[in-house]
């Protein structure tokens, strides 16, 4: 080992499947990793967040010496804007973080097992969602992130149809050098007026294996319904080739903390429209639930959830109701300062 310091930083180890497989539970002190990239070979000091009863293989960790001085190696991959380099986020800064469960989908109206089955919304899921973008249209959002799938994706776009701000939401290509480059902006005003729609599986809901497409009432009948109860309400245990909501959770969170928190960290307000599921994950860890208590967490369709990022800590905000709701608007000066801004700009 060379022994220099190279960087300092937070992010997931590429090779973190060999530290989940052997179950640490703490901080475990300097760790030497192989296979960062091509041969490097890297000493790491880490710990896994497991706290909060995750079975995480997340990491926070501080690269401390390594074999060859390039930076890049284990320099994270950056989202737009994203200043990963920046080692010591300003703790002051203030955010907002709202989380958004899809409207309706065609198949919640038919009662079937959806998962990662790509669904689209009902009329009645359009105007959830709708409603939905009214309660958040005086909160400030820079930056969105939706999972993968449609019914989330429309629920955000049709939200943000009902901000004051009027600002664009673009959904950023970033799936090959190609799509890229032919998606690109050549205007900075127009990029200013608008917003980066991030969209990741990671926030999908959760694989239901072989239940996807079965009726959920049938399938009570034929398996029993404490069995369905087991599959679609326990902490840990998946259904048939599926997901559990641990399983869910690990890559949710893993997510959450390594792309969306340090987003917060640096005074971006953010929203995350999402699944019944994924959300719940991301729930446990904003709000520290134990296992015990996030299977009884049941999320509405098109209801927003509102959280203060302060001083590296979330503070659950419940949810805005309608742009005449004043008591949102004093949860925080800045805020208040966003609201009267609009309230300016608009008449
Ligand atoms: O079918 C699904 O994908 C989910 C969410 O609608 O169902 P459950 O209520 O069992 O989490």
């Amino acid at each position: 080992m060379a022994g220099a310091v190279f960087h300092q930083g937070i992010g997931r180890l590429q090779s973190y499947q060999h530290f989940h497989n052997s179950g640490f539970h703490q901080e475990v002190g300097n760790v030497s990793v192989k296979s960062i990239s091509k041969g490097f070979h890297v000493d790491i000091g880490w710990s896994v967040s497991r706290k909060r009863g995750y079975r995480s293989c997340r990491t926070s960790f501080t690269v401390v010496r390594a074999t060859a001085s390039q930076t890049s190696v284990v320099d994270p991959v950056s989202t737009p804007s994203h200043d990963r380099t920046n080692e010591h986020p300003k703790k002051s800064s203030e955010a907002a973080l709202i989380l958004i469960r899809h409207g309706e989908s065609l198949w919640n109206e038919k009662n079937l097992f959806t998962g990662c089955v790509d669904v689209p919304l009902t009329k009645k899921g359009v105007e959830e969602a709708i409603e939905a973008g009214k309660r958040i249209s005086n909160i400030p959002v820079d930056m969105i992130y939706t999972s993968s799938l449609i019914r989330a994706q429309m629920t955000a776009m049709l939200a943000m149809t009902q901000h004051r701000r009027r600002k664009v939401p673009i959904i950023l290509h970033n799936e090959s050098e190609q799509a890229r480059s032919w998606s690109q902006i050549f205007s900075e005003d127009t990029k200013k007026q608008s917003i980066p729609v991030i969209t990741a599986w990671q926030l999908n809901e959760r694989m239901y294996g072989e239940l996807q497409g079965l009726n959920k009432q049938e399938t009570a009948d034929r398996f029993g319904k404490e069995k369905v109860h087991e599959w679609r309400r326990s902490y840990d245990i998946p259904p048939p080739n599926g997901e559990s909501l641990e399983m869910c959770a690990e890559r949710a969170v893993a997510y959450f903390e390594d792309e969306i928190e340090p987003q917060l960290l640096s005074g971006k307000n953010i929203m995350i429209a999402a699944h019944g599921n994924s959300l719940r994950s991301i729930i446990m860890y904003l709000d520290k639930l134990t296992s015990q208590e996030v299977i009884s967490l049941e999320l509405s369709t098109g209801i927003p959830m509102l959280y203060i990022f302060k001083e590296g800590r979330f503070i659950r905000r419940g949810s805005p109701v309608g742009p005449t709701e004043a008591g949102v608007y004093a949860y925080t000066r800045r805020l208040a300062q966003y609201r009267q801004k609009l309230d300016e700009m608009l008449h």
